[in-house]
Formats: C-alpha cells, sequence, structure tokens
C-alpha cells in the first residue's frame, strides 16, 4: 500500500527551519509515510480534541511531530507542519480546512489568528491618508475571491496598507495574494483572470481532490508523486520557487498552444527567470512526449547569467535536462556559428564596442571620408543600421530604412558612409579582429542562409547544421539587452511555429542594449504577453525606493509600446533603505564597514552581502577599505565563479550584479560627480537621453539586487538620478 504525500507552502516554512539531522529523520518520515503509511512506528492519529477527524498528527523521531491532513479514502496526506510534539499538537487544534464554496481551492487556515488580525487591524489607528486601500472596492468584490463575508467587510475599510497585510498574512494563499493584487490597484477582473481562471463547474466542496488540482490550490499545495521527487523538492535548502508558482507563472510555463513568440515582462524579481526555468523544462518534457530529436534553446545576455540558469534548471529537473535544453549566452551561440563557419581560418579576437582598439580604428579610418563624420556618429549608423540589419552590400546600405536615427543622410552621404564602413571591416580583418556585434551579425546571416528542418536528422543543410543542434523552441531571458543581430539569429534558429520563442525581459533593466521593436525582426508578439507583479524578491520598502527611481521614466515594451511598473507589489515588510552623504571618501568607506557589520550582528553572513558601485575603480578602492577595516572581502570579476567564493562580501560593479540577489546591498559612491559618470554627463540630445536612462537602469537594477536592507552612500552631493527633494551634503540619514 503506497500513498500520494502532497506538501504544503506551510509545510515548506517549518520544514526550512529545521536543522540538517532533522531534515533527514523528516524525509526518512516521509518515505516511510508513503511507502508503508500503515506502519504502526508512524503513529498516525487525531489528537484528542481536535475536532476534524481528517486532522491528524505523525511521529518523526521522540521529540518531533508532523501535521497532516488525511486525504479520502486513505488516499494519501497533506503534510503542514513539522514542530516539537506540544506545539504540533496545539497546532493541530486550531486548524480549519476544507474547500472553498467560490473559488473551489483547498484552503487551511488558523481562523483565531486570522480574526485576531482583523481585529488588530481594525482597532488600529491608521497614519496616513483616510482613504481606504482598497479604494473603490466593496465587499462583496473581495467575495469573489473566496474571502468570508466579515472578514471582507473590515478589509474594505482598512485605511493603511500595514493593516492590510497583517490581515492578508492570516488569508490562504489564494486570498491573500488576491487582496494584494487589489491593493496595488489592479482591477477585480485583472486579478479573476490571473489567479483563479475559473473552469465554470459547479463547485462540490466535499470533492478534495479535485480541489487540490485547482490552479488556486497549487499556490499552496504541491504533489510529489515518486519519493525522489519529494526529496529533491525538500533536500537542502528548501527553495519555494522549485514548488509553489503563482498561478499567473505557472499559467505562463505550462500553457501549449501559442500561435507563436509569447513575451513576459515584469519588474525586477517578479520572478521572470523562475517562470523561463519552468518553461523550459516543460518543452523539453514535451519534446520528449513528442519523441523529437529538437531541443529547446535557452539563451541570455550575459555569461553569469547563463551560467546561474544552468544550474537552477539543474536543480528543477536534474541534470539530464541539459540533453534537451542547451543554455547558452547569446554571444557565446553567436561565436559557435561563426567559428565553425570559418573553420579552418584564424579565429578573430573579439572587442567590445568601446574598447580603445575599435575606437582607434573608427579614427584611422574617418580622415578617409569625404566629410568629417564623429565617431559616435560612425558607431551608432554602423551598429544600428548596418549590423541591426544585417546589410552587407553598398547596394542595400543605399536604400536602407533609417528610421529612428534622427540626422537625415542623403544618397551622396550614404555612398561616403559605406566606403567608410569597409574600410573599417578591412581594417579590423587585417588585424585579426572584430566587434561582438559584428560577429553576432554574421552569425545570423550564416544562419539564416541555411535553416534546418526539425526532427529531419540531416548534415547537408549548411555550416548551421554541423554547429548546433536544431531548436524546436526558444527562451530568451534578459530579453531587453539584446541586439537586433542576436534577434535575427534566434529568429534564424527556431523555425516559426506554435510555442516557438518565450520571452522575458523588463526594459527598466536595460543597460546594454537600445529600445528595440521586436515585430521589425520577425517575431511578433502583439496580443500575447503578460506582466508579473508580485514581487518575490524585495521587501516592499526596497520595492519603493527601486520604483522611486523608475517613477515617472516609462519605458518601451519591445513592441514600441510603453511599459511602466505599475501594480508592482511585494508581500513582506523590512527596514526603509537608509542613504548617506559623507564629505570625503574616508568617511563613506568607515561607515560601509560599520553598516557591514551592522548586518552581520543582525544575522546576515557576509556572503550574503553585496557593495555595488559604478566605476571598477571604486570596486577597487572599496574592496581594499573593506579589506583594511577587517571585514572578509572578495571581489567579483567578469569571470568569478561566485560559488568558489567563500563567507565574504561582494564588491562588485553595477554592471556584474545584474541577476544577482543578497539580503544586504550597499550601493556605494552615488554621488554627482560618479553617477552618471563624466562621459555621460558631457553627451548632447538624443545620445545624452540614451545614456542617463542607461545609468537610471543601472542604479535601478543594483537597488533591486536587495532582500531586505538597502542602503546607498555617496561623497558631496547624490547623484540626481536618486530623485532626493533637495541636495544633501552632509551626514544624512532618510
Ligand atoms: N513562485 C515563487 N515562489 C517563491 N519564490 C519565488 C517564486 N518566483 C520567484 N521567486 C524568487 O524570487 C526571486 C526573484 O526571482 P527571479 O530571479 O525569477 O526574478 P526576475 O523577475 O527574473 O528578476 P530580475 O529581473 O531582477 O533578474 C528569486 O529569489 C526567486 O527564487
Amino acid at each position: 500500500m503506497s500513498a500520494r504525500v502532497v506538501t504544503s507552502d506551510l509545510f515548506g516554512r517549518s520544514y526550512s527551519q529545521l536543522d540538517g539531522s532533522i531534515k533527514s529523520r523528516v524525509l526518512d518520515f516521509i518515505i516511510k509515510l508513503q511507502e508503508r503509511p500503515d506502519m504502526p512506528g508512524l503513529d498516525l492519529k487525531t489528537p484528542e480534541g481536535v475536532p476534524d477527524s481528517r486532522i491528524k498528527t505523525a511521529r518523526v523521531n521522540d521529540f518531533w511531530r508532523a501535521v497532516l491532513i488525511e486525504l479520502p479514502k486513505s488516499s494519501g496526506y497533506v503534510l503542514l507542519a513539522v514542530k516539537p510534539h506540544d506545539d504540533a499538537y496545539e497546532f493541530a487544534g486550531k486548524l480549519r480546512f476544507g474547500v472553498n464554496e467560490v473559488t473551489g481551492a483547498l484552503e487551511v487556515v488558523d481562523e483565531a489568528a486570522l480574526h485576531e488580525a482583523v481585529s488588530r487591524a481594525t482597532s488600529t489607528v491608521a497614519v496616513g491618508t483616510p482613504t481606504p486601500v482598497l479604494n473603490g472596492l466593496r465587499a462583496r468584490d473581495l467575495r469573489r475571491f473566496g474571502i468570508a463575508e466579515d472578514v471582507a467587510a473590515h478589509l474594505v475599510t482598512l485605511t493603511d496598507e500595514n493593516q492590510v497585510l497583517t490581515v492578508a498574512e492570516q488569508l490562504p494563499a489564494g486570498q491573500a495574494n488576491a487582496v494584494l493584487d487589489l491593493a496595488a490597484g489592479r482591477s477585480p477582473e485583472q486579478v479573476w483572470a490571473d489567479l483563479v481562471e475559473y473552469d465554470g463547474h459547479e463547485i462540490d466542496t466535499s470533492d478534495v481532490l479535485a480541489a487540490l488540482d485547482r490552479p488556486l490550490s497549487r499556490l499552496t499545495f504541491a504533489d510529489g508523486r515518486t519519493a525522489e521527487e519529494l526529496s529533491a523538492v525538500l533536500e537542502g535548502d528548501f527553495k519555494a520557487w522549485r514548488v509553489w508558482l503563482h498561478p499567473l507563472q505557472r499559467k505562463l510555463a505550462y500553457h501549449d498552444g501559442w500561435r507563436g513568440p509569447f513575451r513576459v515582462t515584469g519588474g525586477a524579481g517578479t520572478g521572470k527567470t523562475v517562470t523561463a526555468i519552468h518553461r523550459a523544462r516543460h518543452l523539453a518534457q514535451r519534446l520528449d512526449r513528442e519523441g523529437s530529436d529538437a531541443k529547446v534553446l535557452f539563451t541570455t545576455f550575459t555569461k553569469n547569467l547563463a551560467q546561474n540558469i544552468e544550474s537552477q534548471l539543474k536543480e528543477l529537473a536534474g541534470p539530464e535536462i541539459l540533453n534537451r535544453v542547451e543554455v547558452r549566452n547569446i554571444d557565446a551561440l553567436a561565436q559557435r556559428i561563426l567559428f565553425t563557419a570559418n573553420e579552418g581560418r584564424q579565429r578573430p579576437k573579439l572587442c567590445g564596442d568601446t574598447d580603445d582598439a575599435i575606437l582607434e580604428t573608427w579614427e584611422a579610418v574617418r580622415g578617409h571620408a569625404a566629410e568629417r563624420w564623429d565617431v559616435a556618429f560612425l558607431q551608432a549608423e554602423w551598429d544600428q543600421i548596418v549590423l541591426a540589419q544585417g546589410i552587407e552590400e553598398r547596394a542595400e546600405y543605399l536604400r536602407a530604412s533609417r528610421s529612428g536615427r534622427g540626422r537625415r543622410v542623403s544618397r551622396p552621404q550614404r555612398a561616403d558612409l559605406w566606403n567608410l564602413f569597409e574600410r573599417f571591416t578591412q581594417r579590423l580583418n587585417a588585424q585579426g579582429m572584430m566587434t561582438y556585434t559584428q560577429a553576432a551579425a554574421r552569425a545570423a546571416t550564416i544562419a539564416q542562409l541555411s535553416p534546418v528542418e526539425i526532427d529531419r536528422p540531416s548534415t547537408d543543410s549548411g555550416t548551421r547544421a554541423s554547429a548546433l543542434p536544431a531548436y524546436k523552441h526558444a527562451i530568451v531571458d534578459e530579453a531587453q539587452d539584446l541586439h537586433p543581430a542576436h534577434w535575427r539569429l534566434v529568429r534564424a534558429l527556431v523555425p516559426p511555429g506554435e510555442d516557438d520563442l518565450f520571452i522575458v525581459g523588463d526594459a527598466h533593466q536595460r543597460i546594454y542594449g537600445k529600445p528595440i521593436v521586436l515585430s521589425r525582426y520577425g517575431i511578433e508578439t502583439r496580443g500575447r504577453s503578460r506582466r508579473l507583479t508580485v514581487n518575490y524578491r524585495t521587501s516592499r520598502q526596497v520595492l519603493d525606493w527601486c520604483l522611486r527611481v523608475a517613477y515617472g521614466h516609462p519605458v518601451d515594451d519591445l513592441e514600441g509600446d510603453t511599459d511602466s511598473l505599475a501594480g508592482a507589489r511585494s508581500a513582506f515588510s523590512g527596514p526603509e533603505p537608509e542613504l548617506r552623504g559623507f564629505r570625503t571618501g574616508r568617511e563613506e568607506q568607515a561607515a560601509l564597514a560599520d553598516k557591514l557589520r551592522e548586518w552581520s550582528e543582525l544575522g546576515v553572513a557576509w556572503s550574503q552581502m553585496a557593495v555595488v558601485a559604478r566605476m571598477r575603480d571604486q570596486v577597487d578602492d572599496m574592496a581594499k577599505a573593506l579589506v583594511a577595516a577587517g571585514i572578509p572581502t572578495a571581489k567579483v570579476e567578469r569571470s568569478t565563479d561566485e560559488n568558489a567564493l567563500g563567507d565574504e562580501v561582494r564588491v562588485m560593479t553595477m554592471h556584474r550584479a545584474k541577476g544577482l540577489e543578497y539580503r544586504g546591498v550597499a550601493v556605494v559612491g552615488a554621488g554627482s560627480r560618479e553617477l552618471p559618470p563624466p562621459y555621460a554627463r558631457q553627451l548632447d540630445g538624443d545620445e545624452r537621453e540614451a545614456a542617463w536612462t542607461r545609468e537610471r537602469s543601472l542604479l535601478y537594477v543594483s537597488g533591486s539586487r536587495a532582500r531586505e536592507h538597502l542602503y546607498i552612500s555617496w561623497v558631496g552631493s547624490p547623484s540626481s538620478l536618486l530623485g532626493l527633494p533637495t541636495p544633501q551634503t552632509a551626514d544624512t540619514v532618510t
């Protein structure tokens, strides 16, 4: 006799607080429960005084007890908690569980705690405006989400966000999510569509098994069909993202049948990468079932993030997943195609657009033109027109669309420019050099010229086939930073078809690329996109700070429309971010060391703290100062493997911080002289606008790495990007 074992988020929370030896006992216990639930040693029973006979306790060892719900016909159990003996009995006595008559979700609630939270919230005097947080909503709007009448009636009167949170914390997860989404300003219709996905059937409140399968229940409960699956979920640090997705995350990750590319946006920390990782697993499993030879391509902009994604994917689905899903940063992908095509010839040295050698080459060739072109203009024209459109012939350039380039250029001027571009590339060639974007553009053209048909194992389809497997699906993370040449490459590698591309990005975090319109590159997502709004990473206070930095600066949505961070919300609270100005660098360094020690005393591990600065020399100086102050410190360079570092504070540039997260983040050197750096302050017109937007995004990316503690400091006057009301120069705390 074997039993189904379902874990709940309540269980996840109590399990993650246990120490290692108890965790392994709990795993043994779960396996026994699954394999031999009738084993006498488990001592499964309903404790005396517990009114619902389906609520049970079971023995883990002499001291620890599990609290469970028995599923119908003894078919299995829902694990709710592991607690010391007496606490477990007390907890079991307080619980109510059942199927919500409105939403059909299976819910577990501690009603006494809920009513206490309601009376606490309604008895505290609200600070702030007297307008209700759920302004414009009535109790019946909340009833739609299965919230009990009396609780709903109180909730709509609350005028302080903290009061609403106090109540939401005690509600079952589905109801709590609805309240928080509504408080963030989303309409009941939007929340309903994302959360509930009502299937139109009458709800049978006695059918616990049907309830367990509803999307809203899966916000709280996760099935482990086999002992291995359960162990994988529970072993090591408990990672909630592997199991409990928001219904919208789940809906997007596990959807079948989009007739083309799908786009997911959302602010920093809203679980976009997590959704993309689940999607990769889903598509891989689908290809397995179809018996296809094709693969899923998972690409992103930076190499470090590609590595993180690969390890998260292995964590979710085991190492075999990599036989189906290929994770590679986009430039590495381009180079692989290019180098295979150039086999036998010497590999070019790849350079960044602003490397000295590249700038010197522009300088060297521009004297040969009829007109005195500015290097910045030449670079932008080459990047945004020639490479973006994959232009390789003079005639193509002469008739190319230059929309979005501002300055008009006549036909003779185009001819003059093309001569320059030819000279530039010949010179780079002669020196054995190539830019990364040039390599991507070339690779895209190679891939476009030799498409591969999925599931036809052929070697006769040109260079691309021998370089790469046939991809049926691609997942693109950090989409905001990809260059048009990258998009042409992705489009060429994955033929148009059902569920072909899953594109994830946040234009507020664009720190490399430029705004683009995907449809120009054969990627049409109009009508197929969603935005995630629940922030899983940062506290409300950190999120508010991030929104202030980005506030009033709407960005593009990759389809020519604007995107904003409206409706973003976080479900937990933390300390207010601290902003401090100093007179000297020494004072700033000393205060930083004190701040890190303070976090350490609060129990934050050194390795869970990051110090972030705009420029590399600031990073070097800060790292030196911290070492001198006796703080365990490690610099994180471009190629540093963070997993190989010890329990040390990480010091890095803002660019390097992309995609990472820490319990405490200090953004230092945020003064008006450093942020934006001098080069950006000297630009004019569109170039200046673009550079300042990128700098604001860098600040947003940096601050949004913090889960709980955010500290920002500067010397002299603060950067205007911080959006502080008045210049603050002295030692100021807000
Ligand atoms: N459903 C979930 N349950 C619990 N934690 C989650 C969930 N989804 C995401 N997280 C956690 O939230 C954090 C942010 O997730 P993720 O990196 O996917 O966000 P993101 O939107 O890609 O962020 P960014 O744009 O800043 O890189 C991670 O710690 C992740 O594990």
